[in-house]
């Protein structure tokens, strides 16, 4: 069957997750989640008091995909499955989000400076009432950072929505000495496990 009568829904406002899903040539069109005026289906982000990060970022990822196969049935759209994701950086078992400001991105740098982190990447496909779940984590280890770096760094405004405040993708690859895992993962979308996903829910990767 050809790639062409696969697509899926991405349920992302990140551009970033769009061009890796485009590098396995998944054809799909984007959800959007959460509009300024009604917010519906914004999500709660905040951890729970003691919760681990795997439980959260599944948990975030499971409503995150929910709520895009939800807003499917509430605007009529063809139905398709919908794909999510959800990123934190770990440090030390705690869990850093996306910084508030660049104060916050500053505090958050420090702490990974000369360190060894975990990036959690969880995704979601939500088809015909079923959510399928799966995780990679990847280690990173960063070098030690002068405070003159980070303000630096800080100034050239990578750190935007970013957990982390930090992009493997832009200047901050320059901190990384070493990491195992999965790159495409870091970014935000783990390759490897979104095309499983895929392919268990009968829209092929690889095809004539
Ligand atoms: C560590 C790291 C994170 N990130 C990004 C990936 C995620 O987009 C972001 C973490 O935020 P998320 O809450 O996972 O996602 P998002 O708000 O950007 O998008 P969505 O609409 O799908 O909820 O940090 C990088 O781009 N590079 C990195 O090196």
């Amino acid at each position: 069957m050809s790639a062409i009568k696969h697509s899926i829904y991405l349920a992302s406002r990140s551009a970033r997750r769009r061009e890796l899903l485009r590098q396995i040539g998944i054809r799909h069109s984007v959800l959007l989640m959460r509009e300024t005026l009604t917010r519906p289906a914004d999500i709660d982000e905040s951890p729970l008091p003691n919760e681990a990060p795997a439980d959260y970022v599944y948990r975030v990822t499971h409503a995150k995909a929910e709520a895009g196969w939800l807003r499917l049935g509430q605007r009529n759209l063809p139905v398709k499955p919908v794909l999510a994701a959800d990123t934190v950086v770990v440090l030390d078992g705690c869990i850093l989000g996306k910084p508030r400001d660049p104060q916050h991105a500053k505090t958050m740098l420090g702490q990974l400076s000369g360190r060894e982190h975990q990036v959690y990447s969880a995704i979601g496909l939500a088809f015909q009432q079923q959510i399928r779940l799966r995780l990679s984590v990847s280690m990173l280890r960063f070098r030690e950072i002068s405070q003159q770096e980070i303000d630096a760094y800080v100034a050239g405004g990578e750190i935007y929505d970013k957990a982390g405040a930090y992009a493997i993708q832009g200047k901050a690859a320059a901190f990384i000495i070493e990491m195992s895992g999965s790159y495409s993962g870091v970014v935000g979308l783990p390759l490897f496990e979104t095309a499983q996903l895929l392919e268990e829910t009968g829209i092929p990767v690889f095809c004539d």
